[in-house]
């Protein structure tokens, strides 16, 4: 009516008038904090994380309506929806509440399912607005993050199929493994311990080189010599989320990088067994040498025989793995390191693992004395005996893995004495020995019968050549 019968002036007197009077009768304003953010590539938002390990911390004693949940085995109880939190900071009142936004309609089933609409509304004075956006939020955020990292709980993340691919679902990471219990020679231990140290204090370095902060890590070598556990100690070290990512599951570039923004930071992002994931060897050679050559891509071949298929349906190409390793998307995210595994470091292309992309390369491989000892001490909690030397003796002589040596030392009958699993593991050292002393025999063999096959043949081809010039 007002809009129809009075001239503009008088329309715009009343508005401004309304606008008053609300603002006299509600003098507040009001802050929202989504838990995500975006449409289309929806991230977690850092803040609300932030906000919710503050208002953790403070408001488990005053809160009435709290909600509990299991974090690192221990019960923590949250503020639970619709309870408000009055907080107080140098004199200044705000208030704090749990919110969720019911969607009008029940057609935009989400992925993001229930949390997807929560956000944390934070209400003051107008009068304290400079001082909110300026000291009091700022507050928050610094000792929500404090919070966040002390209490922090590392989760393992993984690419969902089907619909959902460019998602990741989660579990709560709780593998055992750390650097105290991966056998492995204590000076490379000690290197790569540095190096994490020194990466993950390294914010200001990055920005001042003007590159991502970011490092590959390339962990190569046989079967059961500690990759995956390395990872493992890697992510409970630094305590970063892993990113797992099933690479045949991912079936273009647009998915891959649709997965790389939904990596938040302080994350390790893994790509177990590379070389078997899809082909993204580049050009091979086709004439492979010798048998032993031949063997080994037939492993390859046997390995990536089930992923073959599952590469059909992927179209995720070199180049995009290249880009979403190092690409201009791949800075999206703060702090990050990128883990391949592989049993061949040599059937990869070599754009793939290269210095800059992956930064460092750590060779594990077949267990040392140093290694052993590591192991004992973890899994019969010795540090000597008089069988070591034997043991030393026997691991000089013979390839085997730390999975092996560890298999040997576990008791097999309840209390099992230290020097019965010594025992066992002297036992299959020698085994071991045997057979590769048996392999390497008949290797031999089988190249002296090729060689005078060989010398056969070219008998054969010269007497022929011979006769014709005759
Ligand atoms: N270096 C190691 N230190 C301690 N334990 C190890 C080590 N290597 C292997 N193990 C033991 O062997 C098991 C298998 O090791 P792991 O899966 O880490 O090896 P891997 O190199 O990743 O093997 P694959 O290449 O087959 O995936 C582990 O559960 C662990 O108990």
């Amino acid at each position: 009516m007002i809009q129809e019968y009075c001239p503009n002036q008088i329309h715009a007197l009343i508005e401004k008038f309304s606008q008053k009077l609300a603002n006299f009768l509600y003098p507040y304003v009001e802050v929202r904090f989504m838990e995500y953010i975006g449409d289309y590539m929806r991230t977690n938002n850092e803040a609300f994380r932030s906000i919710e390990n503050y208002l953790t911390s403070k408001s488990t004693n005053k809160a009435k309506k709290l909600r509990g949940e299991y974090v690192k085995k221990c019960l923590v109880l949250k503020m639970d929806e619709s309870q408000e939190f009055h907080d107080e900071f140098e004199g200044i009142k705000v208030v704090w509440c749990l919110k969720k936004n019911v969607p009008k309609t029940n057609h935009s089933v989400s992925f993001y399912a229930a949390d997807d609409k929560r956000y944390y509304l934070l209400t003051f004075h107008r009068k304290d607005r400079d001082f909110v956006a300026k000291s009091y939020l700022k507050h928050v955020l610094e000792e929500g993050k404090n919070v966040g990292l002390s209490k922090r709980q590392v989760k393992l993340y993984t690419n969902c199929t089907g619909d959902n691919g460019g998602k990741w679902s989660h579990v709560i990471f709780e593998h055992p493994s750390s650097f105290e219990t991966i056998a492995m020679n204590s000076k490379k231990k000690k290197e790569i311990v540095d190096d994490l140290v020194t990466f993950s204090k390294a914010k200001e370095y990055y920005a001042k080189i003007g590159k991502p902060w970011k490092r590959g890590y390339l962990l190569y070598g046989p079967p059961g010599t500690g990759k995956s556990s390395l990872v493992a100690a890697i992510a409970n070290f630094l305590k970063y989320d892993i990113y797992d990512i099933e690479l045949t599951n991912v079936k273009t570039n647009a998915e891959l990088r649709k997965l790389l923004i939904g990596i938040t930071s302080k994350s390790v992002v893994v790509i177990e067994d590379i070389d078997c994931s899809l082909d993204l060897t580049g050009e091979r050679k086709t004439d492979s040498g010798n048998e032993k050559d031949k063997e080994e891509k037939k492993d390859v071949n046997q390995a990536s025989g089930e992923a073959e298929n599952k590469n059909k349906m992927s179209q995720v190409t070199l180049s995009g793995l290249l880009n979403f390793i190092d690409g201009i998307w791949s800075a999206s995210t703060g702090e990050r390191l990128i883990i391949f595994t592989t049993n061949y470091v040599d059937k990869l292309d070599q754009a793939l693992i290269r210095r800059g992309r992956m930064d460092m390369h750590i060779e594990l491989s077949y267990c040392g004395f140093d290694g052993f000892k590591m192991l004992a001490k973890n899994y019969l909690s010795i540090e000597s005996h008089p069988l070591f030397d034997k043991v030393r003796c026997l691991l000089e002589e013979t390839n085997v893995t730390p999975a092996d040596v560890a298999e040997n030392l576990m008791p097999k009958v309840a209390n099992e004495d230290a020097e019965a699993s010594l025992e066992r593991l002297i036992q299959a050292l020698r085994t071991s020995k045997e057979e590769a002393k048996m392999k390497a025999e008949k290797e031999a063999e089988m190249k002296a019968v090729n060689s005078s096959e060989i010398v056969a043949e070219d008998k054969e081809i010269k007497e022929k050549i011979g006769n014709g010039k005759s």
